[in-house]
Protein backbone atom coordinates (compact mmCIF):
# COMPACT_ATOMS: atom_id res chain seq x y z
CA UNK A 1 0.00 0.00 0.00
CA UNK A 2 1.41 3.68 -0.42
CA UNK A 3 1.89 6.20 2.43
CA UNK A 4 -1.08 7.85 2.56
CA UNK A 5 0.15 10.02 5.21
CA UNK A 6 0.14 13.70 4.75
CA UNK A 7 4.02 13.75 5.36
CA UNK A 8 4.92 11.64 2.95
CA UNK A 9 6.34 12.74 -0.49
CA UNK A 10 3.98 12.25 -3.13
CA UNK A 11 4.99 9.57 -5.69
CA UNK A 12 6.11 11.79 -8.81
CA UNK A 13 6.01 10.62 -11.72
CA UNK A 14 8.49 9.95 -14.67
CA UNK A 15 7.19 12.54 -17.21
CA UNK A 16 7.10 15.06 -14.91
CA UNK A 17 10.60 14.38 -12.72
CA UNK A 18 12.92 12.72 -15.42
CA UNK A 19 15.53 15.41 -16.79
CA UNK A 20 15.73 12.42 -19.76
CA UNK A 21 11.69 11.21 -19.59
CA UNK A 22 10.22 9.05 -22.44
CA UNK A 23 8.37 13.08 -23.52
CA UNK A 24 12.15 14.50 -23.23
CA UNK A 25 14.08 11.89 -25.91
CA UNK A 26 11.19 11.92 -28.15
CA UNK A 27 11.08 16.18 -28.69
CA UNK A 28 15.43 15.26 -29.24
CA UNK A 29 14.66 12.47 -31.68
CA UNK A 30 11.93 14.61 -33.28
CA UNK A 31 14.61 17.78 -33.28
CA UNK A 32 17.28 15.14 -35.18
CA UNK A 33 14.85 13.64 -37.52
CA UNK A 34 13.43 17.13 -38.68
CA UNK A 35 17.37 17.56 -40.00
CA UNK A 36 17.68 14.24 -42.17
CA UNK A 37 15.72 13.26 -44.37
CA UNK A 38 16.58 9.18 -43.67
CA UNK A 39 16.52 6.39 -40.70
CA UNK A 40 19.75 5.47 -39.33
CA UNK A 41 20.23 1.63 -39.29
CA UNK A 42 23.57 1.55 -37.05
CA UNK A 43 24.52 4.13 -34.40
CA UNK A 44 28.11 4.53 -33.59
CA UNK A 45 29.87 5.65 -30.84
CA UNK A 46 33.80 7.19 -31.00
CA UNK A 47 35.81 6.77 -27.91
CA UNK A 48 38.60 8.53 -26.96
CA UNK A 49 40.82 10.06 -29.94
CA UNK A 50 38.46 8.19 -32.25
CA UNK A 51 36.45 10.43 -33.67
CA UNK A 52 38.03 9.74 -37.10
CA UNK A 53 36.04 6.71 -37.67
CA UNK A 54 33.58 9.62 -38.62
CA UNK A 55 35.76 10.43 -41.41
CA UNK A 56 34.68 8.11 -43.82
CA UNK A 57 30.42 8.72 -43.85
CA UNK A 58 29.61 9.89 -47.19
CA UNK A 59 26.98 12.63 -47.08
CA UNK A 60 27.60 13.96 -43.85
CA UNK A 61 25.06 16.38 -42.00
CA UNK A 62 27.30 17.43 -39.01
CA UNK A 63 24.65 18.54 -35.97
CA UNK A 64 27.21 19.89 -32.96
CA UNK A 65 25.89 18.81 -29.16
CA UNK A 66 25.31 22.51 -28.86
CA UNK A 67 22.25 22.69 -31.26
CA UNK A 68 20.28 19.16 -29.79
CA UNK A 69 17.97 20.00 -27.46
CA UNK A 70 18.42 18.46 -24.50
CA UNK A 71 21.44 16.81 -25.14
CA UNK A 72 24.44 16.73 -22.63
CA UNK A 73 28.44 18.50 -23.33
CA UNK A 74 31.49 17.20 -24.29
CA UNK A 75 34.33 18.39 -21.99
CA UNK A 76 37.26 16.04 -22.30
CA UNK A 77 39.85 16.37 -25.46
CA UNK A 78 39.45 13.82 -28.00
CA UNK A 79 35.32 13.68 -27.72
CA UNK A 80 34.57 17.05 -30.10
CA UNK A 81 30.67 16.97 -29.43
CA UNK A 82 29.06 16.89 -32.76
CA UNK A 83 26.71 14.10 -34.12
CA UNK A 84 27.32 13.09 -37.75
CA UNK A 85 24.50 11.49 -39.91
CA UNK A 86 24.83 9.71 -43.57
CA UNK A 87 26.26 6.78 -45.56
CA UNK A 88 29.10 3.84 -44.89
CA UNK A 89 29.06 1.33 -47.74
CA UNK A 90 25.32 2.41 -48.53
CA UNK A 91 24.39 2.11 -44.77
CA UNK A 92 22.48 4.94 -43.10
CA UNK A 93 23.83 5.79 -39.53
CA UNK A 94 24.32 8.31 -36.91
CA UNK A 95 27.69 8.37 -35.57
CA UNK A 96 28.53 10.01 -32.23
CA UNK A 97 31.94 12.42 -32.36
CA UNK A 98 31.84 12.33 -28.30
CA UNK A 99 30.70 10.56 -25.64
CA UNK A 100 29.79 11.81 -22.18
CA UNK A 101 31.55 10.34 -19.30
CA UNK A 102 30.76 9.77 -15.28
CA UNK A 103 33.51 11.73 -14.28
CA UNK A 104 32.65 14.72 -16.04
CA UNK A 105 29.81 15.64 -13.45
CA UNK A 106 27.15 13.85 -15.52
CA UNK A 107 24.44 10.88 -13.71
CA UNK A 108 25.04 7.30 -15.82
CA UNK A 109 21.72 7.71 -17.47
CA UNK A 110 22.37 10.99 -18.47
CA UNK A 111 25.74 9.38 -20.12
CA UNK A 112 23.71 6.83 -21.67
CA UNK A 113 20.81 9.29 -22.71
CA UNK A 114 22.24 9.01 -26.15
CA UNK A 115 21.53 5.41 -27.21
CA UNK A 116 17.73 6.13 -26.52
CA UNK A 117 17.83 8.87 -28.26
CA UNK A 118 19.60 6.87 -30.94
CA UNK A 119 17.26 3.92 -30.51
CA UNK A 120 14.41 6.58 -30.72
CA UNK A 121 15.86 7.71 -34.33
CA UNK A 122 15.50 4.08 -35.61
CA UNK A 123 18.99 1.86 -35.03
CA UNK A 124 18.93 -1.61 -35.51
CA UNK A 125 22.60 -1.97 -34.24
CA UNK A 126 24.81 0.03 -32.04
CA UNK A 127 28.52 -0.17 -32.21
CA UNK A 128 30.62 1.16 -28.92
CA UNK A 129 34.16 2.03 -29.39
CA UNK A 130 36.56 2.72 -26.17
CA UNK A 131 39.96 3.93 -25.45
CA UNK A 132 41.32 1.34 -22.66
CA UNK A 133 43.78 0.23 -20.37
CA UNK A 134 45.33 -3.37 -21.35
CA UNK A 135 45.52 -5.31 -18.53
CA UNK A 136 45.70 -8.77 -19.83
CA UNK A 137 49.85 -9.72 -20.24
CA UNK A 138 48.87 -10.57 -23.87
CA UNK A 139 48.03 -7.16 -25.10
CA UNK A 140 49.89 -4.80 -26.29
CA UNK A 141 49.30 -1.15 -27.13
CA UNK A 142 47.62 -0.67 -30.90
CA UNK A 143 45.92 -4.16 -29.98
CA UNK A 144 42.08 -4.58 -30.41
CA UNK A 145 39.80 -6.41 -27.82
CA UNK A 146 35.99 -7.28 -29.23
CA UNK A 147 34.40 -7.28 -26.04
CA UNK A 148 32.42 -10.43 -24.83
CA UNK A 149 31.59 -9.03 -21.81
CA UNK A 150 32.05 -6.81 -19.19
CA UNK A 151 32.25 -6.46 -15.32
CA UNK A 152 29.83 -3.61 -14.29
CA UNK A 153 31.87 -2.51 -11.34
CA UNK A 154 29.88 0.45 -10.81
CA UNK A 155 27.16 -1.13 -10.67
CA UNK A 156 28.59 -3.83 -7.52
CA UNK A 157 28.29 -0.22 -5.65
CA UNK A 158 24.50 0.67 -7.10
CA UNK A 159 24.98 3.15 -10.02
CA UNK A 160 23.41 1.91 -12.89
CA UNK A 161 22.01 3.96 -15.81
CA UNK A 162 18.62 2.14 -15.39
CA UNK A 163 18.06 2.88 -11.94
CA UNK A 164 15.09 5.13 -11.01
CA UNK A 165 11.57 3.92 -12.27
CA UNK A 166 11.82 1.85 -15.03
CA UNK A 167 10.67 2.99 -18.57
CA UNK A 168 8.35 0.09 -19.75
CA UNK A 169 8.50 1.78 -23.82
CA UNK A 170 11.99 1.10 -23.97
CA UNK A 171 11.99 -2.22 -21.75
CA UNK A 172 11.71 -4.13 -18.38
CA UNK A 173 12.54 -3.76 -15.21
CA UNK A 174 14.72 -6.38 -14.60
CA UNK A 175 16.74 -6.90 -18.20
CA UNK A 176 19.22 -9.92 -18.38
CA UNK A 177 22.53 -9.23 -19.90
CA UNK A 178 23.56 -12.10 -21.25
CA UNK A 179 24.32 -11.65 -25.15
CA UNK A 180 24.79 -7.93 -24.57
CA UNK A 181 27.56 -8.03 -27.16
CA UNK A 182 26.31 -10.15 -30.22
CA UNK A 183 28.66 -13.00 -31.01
CA UNK A 184 27.58 -13.49 -34.60
CA UNK A 185 28.88 -9.91 -34.80
CA UNK A 186 32.35 -11.36 -32.97
CA UNK A 187 32.87 -13.97 -34.87
CA UNK A 188 32.83 -12.33 -37.98
CA UNK A 189 34.77 -9.43 -36.94
CA UNK A 190 37.56 -11.85 -36.47
CA UNK A 191 37.37 -12.52 -40.20
CA UNK A 192 37.14 -8.91 -40.88
CA UNK A 193 39.79 -7.39 -38.46
CA UNK A 194 42.25 -9.70 -40.98
CA UNK A 195 41.14 -7.97 -44.20
CA UNK A 196 42.04 -4.68 -42.37
CA UNK A 197 45.26 -5.37 -41.25
CA UNK A 198 44.79 -6.45 -37.54
CA UNK A 199 45.56 -9.86 -38.08
CA UNK A 200 48.06 -10.64 -34.93
CA UNK A 201 46.42 -8.12 -32.26
CA UNK A 202 42.78 -8.79 -31.96
CA UNK A 203 41.72 -10.28 -29.12
CA UNK A 204 38.24 -10.94 -27.43
CA UNK A 205 37.68 -10.20 -23.69
CA UNK A 206 35.84 -8.97 -20.62
CA UNK A 207 35.32 -4.93 -20.10
CA UNK A 208 34.92 -3.66 -16.70
CA UNK A 209 34.37 0.57 -16.62
CA UNK A 210 35.24 2.20 -13.34
CA UNK A 211 34.22 6.15 -12.91
CA UNK A 212 37.54 7.70 -13.08
CA UNK A 213 38.72 10.41 -13.95
CA UNK A 214 41.64 8.84 -11.79
CA UNK A 215 43.99 5.84 -14.00
CA UNK A 216 43.75 3.28 -11.46
CA UNK A 217 46.40 1.75 -9.33
CA UNK A 218 49.07 -0.78 -9.01
CA UNK A 219 46.84 -2.59 -6.62
CA UNK A 220 43.74 -2.05 -8.39
CA UNK A 221 45.11 -3.52 -11.83
CA UNK A 222 46.08 -6.30 -10.06
CA UNK A 223 42.54 -6.78 -8.33
CA UNK A 224 41.26 -6.26 -11.99
CA UNK A 225 43.55 -9.11 -13.34
CA UNK A 226 42.50 -11.21 -10.90
CA UNK A 227 38.79 -10.23 -11.64
CA UNK A 228 39.36 -11.85 -15.15
CA UNK A 229 38.90 -8.26 -16.38
CA UNK A 230 41.34 -7.49 -19.80
CA UNK A 231 40.60 -4.10 -20.29
CA UNK A 232 39.89 -1.25 -18.21
CA UNK A 233 38.11 2.04 -19.00
CA UNK A 234 35.63 5.27 -17.77
CA UNK A 235 32.60 4.04 -20.15
CA UNK A 236 31.02 1.91 -22.61
CA UNK A 237 29.28 -0.36 -19.58
CA UNK A 238 26.30 1.99 -18.88
CA UNK A 239 26.00 2.52 -23.07
CA UNK A 240 25.71 -1.15 -23.52
CA UNK A 241 23.29 -1.49 -20.80
CA UNK A 242 20.98 0.69 -21.95
CA UNK A 243 20.79 -0.52 -25.39
CA UNK A 244 20.30 -4.00 -23.96
CA UNK A 245 17.32 -2.84 -22.10
CA UNK A 246 15.69 -1.79 -25.51
CA UNK A 247 16.72 -4.70 -27.09
CA UNK A 248 19.65 -3.17 -29.22
CA UNK A 249 22.33 -5.56 -30.43
CA UNK A 250 25.79 -4.50 -29.61
CA UNK A 251 29.12 -4.68 -30.99
CA UNK A 252 31.71 -3.26 -29.38
CA UNK A 253 35.89 -3.13 -29.21
CA UNK A 254 38.20 -1.36 -27.02
CA UNK A 255 41.64 -0.35 -28.62
CA UNK A 256 44.39 -0.56 -25.85
CA UNK A 257 46.00 2.71 -25.69
CA UNK A 258 48.38 1.84 -22.65
CA UNK A 259 49.45 -1.13 -20.48
CA UNK A 260 47.83 -1.35 -17.49
CA UNK A 261 50.78 -1.63 -15.35
CA UNK A 262 50.98 -4.57 -12.43
CA UNK A 263 54.35 -3.91 -11.36
CA UNK A 264 55.36 -1.56 -8.94
CA UNK A 265 59.36 -1.60 -10.14
CA UNK A 266 57.50 -0.13 -13.53
CA UNK A 267 57.95 4.05 -14.59
CA UNK A 268 55.05 4.00 -17.22
CA UNK A 269 52.03 6.18 -15.84
CA UNK A 270 49.46 6.58 -18.06
CA UNK A 271 48.57 9.62 -20.01
CA UNK A 272 45.73 10.98 -21.69
CA UNK A 273 47.69 12.71 -24.40
CA UNK A 274 49.52 9.32 -24.99
CA UNK A 275 45.61 7.51 -25.05
CA UNK A 276 44.78 10.24 -28.08
CA UNK A 277 48.07 9.72 -29.66
CA UNK A 278 47.81 5.95 -29.36
CA UNK A 279 44.35 5.98 -30.64
CA UNK A 280 45.16 8.13 -33.57
CA UNK A 281 48.14 6.54 -34.59
CA UNK A 282 45.32 3.75 -35.35
CA UNK A 283 42.76 6.04 -37.25
CA UNK A 284 42.98 4.47 -40.67
CA UNK A 285 43.33 0.44 -39.77
CA UNK A 286 40.06 0.89 -37.87
CA UNK A 287 38.17 2.81 -40.31
CA UNK A 288 38.68 -0.12 -42.63
CA UNK A 289 37.49 -2.51 -39.99
CA UNK A 290 34.51 -0.91 -38.87
CA UNK A 291 33.62 -0.03 -42.30
CA UNK A 292 34.15 -3.81 -43.02
CA UNK A 293 31.38 -4.64 -39.96
CA UNK A 294 29.47 -2.02 -41.33
CA UNK A 295 29.25 -3.92 -45.14
CA UNK A 296 28.72 -6.89 -43.55
CA UNK A 297 25.63 -5.73 -42.18
CA UNK A 298 24.81 -4.20 -45.29
CA UNK A 299 24.96 -7.74 -47.23
CA UNK A 300 23.70 -9.90 -44.13
CA UNK A 301 21.46 -7.67 -42.26
CA UNK A 302 21.84 -7.11 -38.30
CA UNK A 303 20.01 -10.71 -37.15
O1 LIG B 1 35.61 7.56 -24.03
P1 LIG B 1 36.64 6.51 -23.78
O2 LIG B 1 36.17 5.45 -22.85
O3 LIG B 1 37.19 5.93 -25.06
O4 LIG B 1 37.85 7.28 -23.08
C1 LIG B 1 38.81 6.73 -22.19
C2 LIG B 1 38.33 6.89 -20.76
C3 LIG B 1 38.65 8.34 -20.46
O5 LIG B 1 37.62 9.15 -20.96
C4 LIG B 1 39.89 8.59 -21.23
C5 LIG B 1 41.12 8.43 -20.37
O6 LIG B 1 42.30 8.60 -21.11
O7 LIG B 1 39.95 7.58 -22.28
N1 LIG C 1 40.22 3.58 -16.48
C1 LIG C 1 41.05 3.68 -17.53
N2 LIG C 1 40.60 4.27 -18.63
C2 LIG C 1 41.44 4.35 -19.67
N3 LIG C 1 41.26 4.85 -20.90
C3 LIG C 1 42.39 4.69 -21.59
N4 LIG C 1 43.31 4.07 -20.85
C4 LIG C 1 42.72 3.84 -19.65
C5 LIG C 1 43.18 3.21 -18.45
O1 LIG C 1 44.30 2.74 -18.33
N5 LIG C 1 42.28 3.16 -17.43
Amino acid sequence: MPCTGLNCPKPTSLETNNEYSYEKLTQTAEYLKSLISFTPQIGIICGSGLGSLADSIQQKIEVPYPQIPNFPQSTVKGHSGCLVFGYIATVPLVCMKGRFHYYEGYPLEKCAMPVRVMKLLGIELLIVTNAAGGLNPNYKVGDVMLIKDHVNLMGFAGCNPLRGPNEERFGPRFPSMNGAYDPRLRAEAQKIAQGAGLAKGVHEGVYACLGGPCYETIAENRLLRQLGVDTVGMSTVHEVIVAKHCGLPVFAFSLVTNESVCDYESKVEPKHDEVIDAAKSMEAVLQKFVQGIIEFVAKNGVK
